[in-house]
């Protein structure tokens, strides 16, 4: 989804420039590139109309020298093994950015699930953990929701892996409330891509918050819960895009009134009454100060990044900007936050979700949002003590903050 370069190949460019920093050795950047363990399964469902069809399913353990691995479930037409690869390194860099003890997987399923009823996508979830079980587990790897999966996905990948294990909530992360899941959890990410991007605009640029125009692409669990928050902290958001279409209104949507009617249209904005319907192509060309990708990966290129306006870029999506797009927003000095540190709140969570289950409690909505803030600015502030040192971009820096904590580990391990 990337044109020209693979997703692993951008995130490998990436990955070099931090690399270079810290003057790793060929053999240490080749130990931390290449993932541990990939698996494709073929997985045949019986669908509803009596066919039968054999979907692939993925996962790529990238590495877990810090701890069990952890990473999100995705359904998507496109999705091949390059970007479960890709995708998983981030999950490496990103737990390593915040500290937290996971290393890195993803996963997902290559199909359409807005073209699936309900039974043909809890057969195929059942399918998928079934074939994977014995390589999953809360001291192995540990999955979670990501694009197109939910906390009903995650409610049948913890009955199906107990099937065969027994009851073991730690397996999953981001499951509904009544089954082991955190509170807290399904808004932590958009959460945090707020808090990221308050710290960045306020105390980075030194600009107000209210009254700050906020364009996004992707109205989900991430885009969502960040346009609510960032509504409530005073922004405007201005111009949302999702896969059924894109409204806009200068000055500012009603959020509450767009979640509740994604809400009742099939999860997507078209058809909003508060606001003008446009192009969601036109996305990266709207009016903003601060743009929010929070759907796609490889969407940030050299054709769109010359239309973005905005003074400041927070990635709320896995590995939305290609290393062309990256170089353009440099030379035109917007600053972009990185989906490494800015997205990292989903899984901060879902590390409270596995030690609550692991040791049978359950914290408040209040104590997990205060443990995920103290958490994510501390991380915030590491990455840019590394920008202010080697003079580089925040997409680096958090790199070489996570680069420096794996090989650390690593050779601790004796590697
Ligand atoms: N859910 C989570 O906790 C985390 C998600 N992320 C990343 O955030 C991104 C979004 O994930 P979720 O919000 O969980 O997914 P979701 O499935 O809840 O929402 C996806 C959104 O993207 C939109 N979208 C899909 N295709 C599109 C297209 N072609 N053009 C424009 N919009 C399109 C959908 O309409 C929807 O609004 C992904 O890149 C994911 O990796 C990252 C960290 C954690
Ligand atoms: O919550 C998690 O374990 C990981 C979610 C995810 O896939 C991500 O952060 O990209």
């Amino acid at each position: 989804m990337t044109g020209a370069m693979n997703l692993f190949d951008s995130v490998s460019r990436q990955f070099d420039e931090a690399a270079d920093i810290l003057g790793l050795s060929q053999d240490i950047r080749e130990l931390l590139k290449i993932p541990y363990r990939e698996i494709t399964v073929a997985m045949p469902i019986r669908m509803d109309d009596g066919t039968l069809k054999v979907f692939k399913g993925y996962r790529v353990q990238h590495n877990g020298v810090r701890g069990p691995q952890k990473g999100g479930l995705r359904f998507h037409p496109d999705l091949d093994l390059d970007e479960v690869r890709a995708l998983a390194s981030l999950m490496t860099w990103k737990t390593a950015v915040v500290n937290i003890p996971f290393g890195g997987a993803k996963g997902g399923i290559q199909c359409d699930p807005a073209k699936m009823s309900q039974h043909e996508l809890e057969m195929l979830t059942r399918r998928y953990i079934s074939k994977l079980s014995m390589v999953l587990g809360p001291t192995r790897d540990v999955p979670a929701p990501d694009l197109n999966t939910n906390a009903q996905t995650m409610a049948w990948v913890l009955d199906e892996y107990g099937r065969k294990n027994g009851y073991q909530p730690a397996c999953v992360t981001g499951k509904p409330i009544e089954l082991g899941g955190s509170q807290g959890r399904e808004a932590a990410t958009g959460k945090g891509v707020a808090l990221c991007t308050r710290e960045a605009w306020t105390k980075v640029l030194g600009k107000e918050l209210k009254g700050a125009r906020v364009a996004l692409q992707g109205f989900g669990n991430v885009g969502g819960f960040a346009a609510t928050f960032l509504g409530e902290m005073g922004a405007r958001v201005v111009a949302v895009a999702d896969r059924g279409g894109a409204v806009r209104r200068t000055e500012g949507l009603e959020v509450t009134a767009l979640s509740d009617h994604a809400r009742r249209h099939q999860g997507t904005v078209a058809g909003f009454p508060g606001g003008e319907a446009f192009d969601p192509a036109e996305i990266w060309a709207q009016p903003c100060d601060i743009l929010i990708p929070a759907a796609l990966s490889g969407v940030l290129t050299q054709a769109t990044a010359p239309a973005v306006t905005a003074r400041l870029i927070v990635e709320g999506a896995s590995a939305p900007t290609t290393p062309e797009a990256d170089r353009i927003f440099r030379d035109k000095g917007i600053l972009l936050l990185p989906d490494i540190l800015a997205n990292a709140g989903g899984v901060i969570v879902s590390y409270f979700e596995w030690v609550q289950n692991l040791q049978q409690l359950f914290w408040t909505e209040a104590e997990v949002f205060e443990k995920e803030e103290k958490i994510l600015l501390q991380s915030f502030q590491d990455v840019q003590e590394r920008v202010r040192q080697h003079g580089c971009t925040w997409r680096v820096g958090a790199l070489v903050l996570a680069l420096g904590r794996v090989t650390k580990a690593n050779s601790l391990r004796g590697w």
